[in-house]
């Protein structure tokens, strides 16, 4: 499906109408709303936040959200896990993941999910989750929405049509898309399957990361971010609707469909944003810089400068550095880093990351690149060279990842992840 409509720039007022007229003008809640449409507030932030931090939209719909039988617990088939998740298994240990096969049966997003590890307190608004889907059928008469937080999807292979109260978005691979705490949405495959990453993120909403000596402009910028048109569904027929609530799933059923929205405004709404529009920054002189250059979105903690978590890419760029060992150097970080690969290959792993594969370094875990990218970075001509035709990405947190037990009993969870760095000469003092 082309020929969407969005809104462009981050975090704006937006206001869009798919019935001409069904938005009132100069108030949120007239006394009668146009055509009989329900007005409705969606707070994703205090009332009384900052204003600089509040979000909250209103939604002009055919039936009032509130319209529904009471949610009842989904038999827990899910491999869904939440913080504090008392089945985490906790390890120091480096670990690595092989891109997750397919499942045989039909699979949709919501039931393709597998939690890989969690971090802080989905209950207190701290941490996040980090799932895989792997789903290979679409979502029709069902709807999701996650009351425990946004959810930032990173789409592997395969397209995602993604439609939601706000309206309809594509996803395709290199494109990332958040889904607002509480939004329904439904998932649709227009290549038949898809797989990609979740960050579900428990805490502030994510948001672009200070610039800085960088100046206005630089990295994402915010007019690159895309939010869809106002578009709506009026389906008088039965629709599943399913939760995401303090770490349980919930269903209720519907008589309409929950895409009855014909008109919005606000500054909470789901948005997508083109990877390859990133403006990367790089050394022009000597020395690898710290990832932190590559922040896409970064999700605050309490303590300033210091992310709940961050979401970095690893983009095309051209490397120019002299006299510098180029790829990521050898690393222990206070902050624990999740990573993912969209396409191609990452510089510091010259074998074991594939596409759509995982890794894990918590906290002081000692990692950088393998011995084959060591070998080979420290004799490469230091020629100007161009990383061309990859993606990797890492969820990057001030919180240690809790790894699930089910990514530990993976086929493709790797026992020998520790051999990357195995067989290091030792240094020869004069
Ligand atoms: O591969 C990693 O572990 C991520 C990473 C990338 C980089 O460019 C510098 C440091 C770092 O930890
Ligand atoms: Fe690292």
């Amino acid at each position: 499906m082309s020929g969407l409509s969005y809104l462009t720039g981050f975090g704006n007022e937006f206001a869009s109408e798919a019935v001409p007229g069904a938005l009132p003008v100069g108030r949120n809640s007239p006394q009668q709303a146009p055509f009989g449409l329900y007005a409705e507030q969606l707070s994703g932030t205090a009332f009384t936040a900052p204003r600089s931090e509040n979000r909250r939209s209103w939604l002009y719909r055919l039936r009032p959200t509130a319209t529904h039988r009471p949610f009842e617990p989904l038999k827990e088939t899910s491999r869904l896990a939440t913080a504090p998740d008392p089945r985490a298994e906790l390890t120091p240990n480096r670990l690595r993941w092989d891109p997750l096969p397919y499942p045989k049966e039909a699979t949709d997003f919501v039931d393709g999910l597998t939690s890989y590890a969690t971090n802080g307190d989905a209950h207190t608004g701290v941490g996040t989750g980090i799932h895989l889907f792997c789903a290979t059928a679409d979502m029709d008469r069902k709807a999701f929405f996650n009351a425990d937080g946004e959810m930032l999807i990173v789409p592997q292979h395969g397209m995602l049509q993604v439609d939601t109260e706000f309206g309809r978005m594509e996803l395709p691979p290199l494109h990332v898309g958040v889904i607002p705490r509480g939004v329904r949405f439904r998932i649709r495959l227009q290549d038949g399957k898809a797989r990609g990453y979740v960050c579900e993120n428990y805490g502030l909403p994510f948001r672009l990361p200070d610039l800085g000596p960088i100046g206005a402009n630089g990295l994402a910028n915010p007019r690159d971010f895309e939010t869809p048109a106002a578009w709506f569904e009026d389906r008088d027929e039965p629709f599943e609707i399913v939760q995401k609530f303090q770490g349980a799933l919930w269903r209720s059923e519907l008589d309409h469909s929950p895409f009855d929205v014909a008109a919005w405004h606000g500054n909470l709404a789901p948005y997508r944003y083109d990877l390859s529009r990133f403006n990367t920054i790089g050394t022009v002189s000597f020395d690898h810089p710290d990832p932190s250059i590559f922040t896409v979105l970064t999700s605050p903690s309490a303590v300033a400068g210091t992310a709940n978590c961050d979401f970095v890419i690893f983009p095309p760029r051209w490397m120019v550095a002299e006299d510098t060992f180029r790829p990521p150097w050898f690393h222990r970080n206070v902050m624990s880093e999740f990573m993912g690969l969209i396409h191609g290959a990452y510089d510091a792993k010259e074998g074991g990351f594939a596409p759509g594969g995982a890794s894990l370094h918590n906290q002081m875990s000692g990692h950088g690149p393998d011995r084959a990218s060591y070998d080979k970075a420290v004799v490469a001509a230091l020629e100007p060279v161009k990383i061309e035709d990859t993606m990797a990405f890492m969820f990057e947190s001030n919180l240690v990842f809790r790894t699930t037990a089910e990514a530990l009993r993976l086929p493709g969870c790797q026992p020998d992840y520790d051999e990357a760095w195995a067989g290091f000469e030792k240094a020869k003092l004069p």
